[in-house]
Parts: C-alpha cells; structure tokens; sequence
C-alpha cells in the first residue's frame, strides 16, 4: 500500500534549512494499522502531508495506493481518506450538508452519499448535532466531523494526523472502534501519527518510532519492548541504609543491570534495576534480601513500555519532550 524510498523533505526557514524528512523507507502493507510515533517536531506530519500529496517531498520515492505521489497526485488521493490535525469542515454548513457534500466531491451518488452521512452521523455520536451549523459545533464534534469526512467515500487507506488530540476519552474509544470496524468489515489499511504512546500501544499493530526526521525502529510494540534490556524490577526499604544493603543484593541477580539506590525527597526509599523476565527473578530475590537482613516494603515488575524504547534508542523520554 506504502512504498517510500529515501524520502526526503527540507524546509527553508530564513537562512536556515530545516531538514524535516531525512531520507526514509517505509513499507506499508494491505490491511495493516500502522502508528508513527515521535515527539513534536519529529517529522510524522511532513511524512503524512508527503504520502497523501499535500507536500512534494525533496528528494526519494513515494509509491502510495499504487501510484506515485509526484506523477500521479490525483490518482492517489482519490484512493485515500485524510484527516489532518486542522478542521477540514467549512464554515458556514450544517454538519450534515457538509458531510453530504465531501460523498459528491467524492463522486458518490446522492443516495449513498445519503445513507453513508447518517451511518456516519451515527456511528460518530453526531446525531445531536447533525443539524447544527459546523461554526457552533464543539471542539470534540468539530473533530469526529473531519474524522467522519475522511472516512465518506470508505477508502482503501486511510491517514489519521493526531485524531485523538481533543478527544475526549469516550470519544477516543468511539473512534477506535469505528476503526476496528472500518478494518473489519472493508479490511481498510490505516496509518496515523500520534505521540500518545499507550495509545499507540494498544492501537496499533505496528509502531514506527521517528525521530528527527528518521525512522530509529519498526516492528510490533512488543517486538520492540523485547529489545529493551529487561524489565524493571523495584522495591521500597524502610531507610536508605536498607536501601544500599538491597542494591548489593541485587547486583549479584544474574542479568541485572542498572541497578541504582532510589533516594528522592517525598518517596521511599529503595531500589531499582533491570532484569530479564523479572517474575522469575524475584522469589530469589526476595530469599536473598531475606538473607541479608533487609524486608523490602513493597515489590514491583513493570515490562517495558514504548517510553522505555524510546528512551534507549534515544536518550531521552517521549513524556519529557511532550511536557515541554
Ligand atoms: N512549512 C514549514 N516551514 C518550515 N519548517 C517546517 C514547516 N513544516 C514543518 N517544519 C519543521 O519540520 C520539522 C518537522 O515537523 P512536523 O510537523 O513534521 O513534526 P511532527 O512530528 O508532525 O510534530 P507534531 O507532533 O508537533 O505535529 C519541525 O522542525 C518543523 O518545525
């Protein structure tokens, strides 16, 4: 469905040249659901806006739904559906006219154009405000009404921007099911950008990290989890001292690396490292710390999350880079 190569995308800025898109290779498959995950600024919007010809990219290779996006823009958007992160609705129709309107642009006929606005309408939780001109909608029902106008003439491939961003949670999940079902029913290929890492977690089957402008990992989250080193093993002592009993401890787990005293103000003290499969560890571990005079106060395994993939890959944390 998706075939990039070397794509590339610059930006002048003053003197300056933004490299946004660094040269990246993407392969996209029929019916996959693909998340590209990064930070603002990483790139996924450029590489979105390139893949549905809203931007021609610099240099490389787009091949999307069949046809190249430089020599045969037309083609593929009428292949495509596309939600951006702005409001795509105008300004001064009913959502319903509007929503009708996007079907003929579209070339459907008047009467599924008809019955595909209401499905929408319902599907979407839109019914209440159906009537109502696009201009007095809210926020949340701006958004399931451009999400709704993507998904008008059931393209083959559809590309989400952000479609959680201002969404409500019930509404998030509505929106998530709709997808499930779109996939389910018409076996629609789906790409979107996000930097909700549970959600691109729980979403997406696949997860495509990029970061400045460059593709650092794909696969499965899972796939992608298993090649952090290990899960984090912590536990909490009564004092520090405890504490540094506890880590000496736990530096002779086999396989345990980065162990390290956890002593902040306004929490307990303990320990933390990383260890593979840490349920298998930690009997042993508990016996052990017994043995050294040390009761741990409480004991926890978390398994990897796409933070902590991040975080290897690049040193830093996709929460830091999104409270900025
Ligand atoms: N029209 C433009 N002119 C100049 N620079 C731009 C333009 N569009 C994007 N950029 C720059 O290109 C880089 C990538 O931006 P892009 O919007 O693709 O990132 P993103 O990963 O989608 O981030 P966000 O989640 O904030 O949308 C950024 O440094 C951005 O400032």
């Amino acid at each position: 469905m998706i075939h990039t190569r070397e794509l590339t995308r610059h930006f002048r800025s003053g003197k300056e040249t933004v490299e946004a898109v660094r040269g990246v290779d993407i392969d996209v498959g029929e019916g996959e659901l693909v998340a590209f995950l990064g930070p603002n600024g990483a790139g996924k919007s450029t590489t979105l806006r390139m893949l549905t010809t809203l931007l021609e990219p610099t240099s490389g290779t787009a091949v999307v739904a069949g046809h190249d996006v430089r020599a045969a823009p037309a083609e593929v958007r009428r292949r495509i559906g596309f939600v951006g992160q702005g409001h795509g609705a105008g300004e001064d129709q009913r959502a319903r006219d509007e929503l009708f309107t996007q079907g003929l642009l579209y070339g459907l006929d008047r009467a599924t154009a008809r019955r595909r606005t209401a499905e929408l309408l319902d599907q979407l939780e839109l019914g209440g405000a159906a009537d109502r001109d696009v201009t007095k909608l809210s926020g949340g029902q701006r958004r399931r009404l451009d999400i709704a106008m993507g998904l008008i003439h059931r393209p083959g491939l559809l590309f989400l921007d952000e479609p959680s961003t201002g969404l409500d949670p019930h509404s998030r999940a509505n929106l998530w099911e709709h997808i499930a079902r779109l996939r389910r029913e018409h076996g629609t290929t789906v790409v979107l950008t996000t930097h909700y890492l549970d959600e691109a977690d729980a979403v997406a089957e696949r997860v495509l990290v990029i970061d400045h402008g460059l593709v650092i990992a794909d696969g499965t989250a899972d796939a992608l989890k298993a090649k952090v080193s290990g899960d984090l093993v912590a536990f909490t002592t009564e004092d520090e001292d405890a504490a540094r009993v506890g880590a000496r401890t736990a530096e002779n787990v086999p396989s345990a690396t980065s162990v390290e005293v956890v002593a902040e103000p306004g929490r307990e003290p303990g320990v933390r490292f990383r260890v593979e499969q840490g349920d298998r560890v930690l009997p042993d571990l508990l016996r052990s710390l017994d043995a050294a005079g040390v009761a741990p106060l409480t004991v926890g395994v978390q398994r990897p999350t796409l933070d902590d993939v991040f975080l290897t890959l690049t040193g830093r944390s996709l929460r830091e880079e999104d409270a900025r």
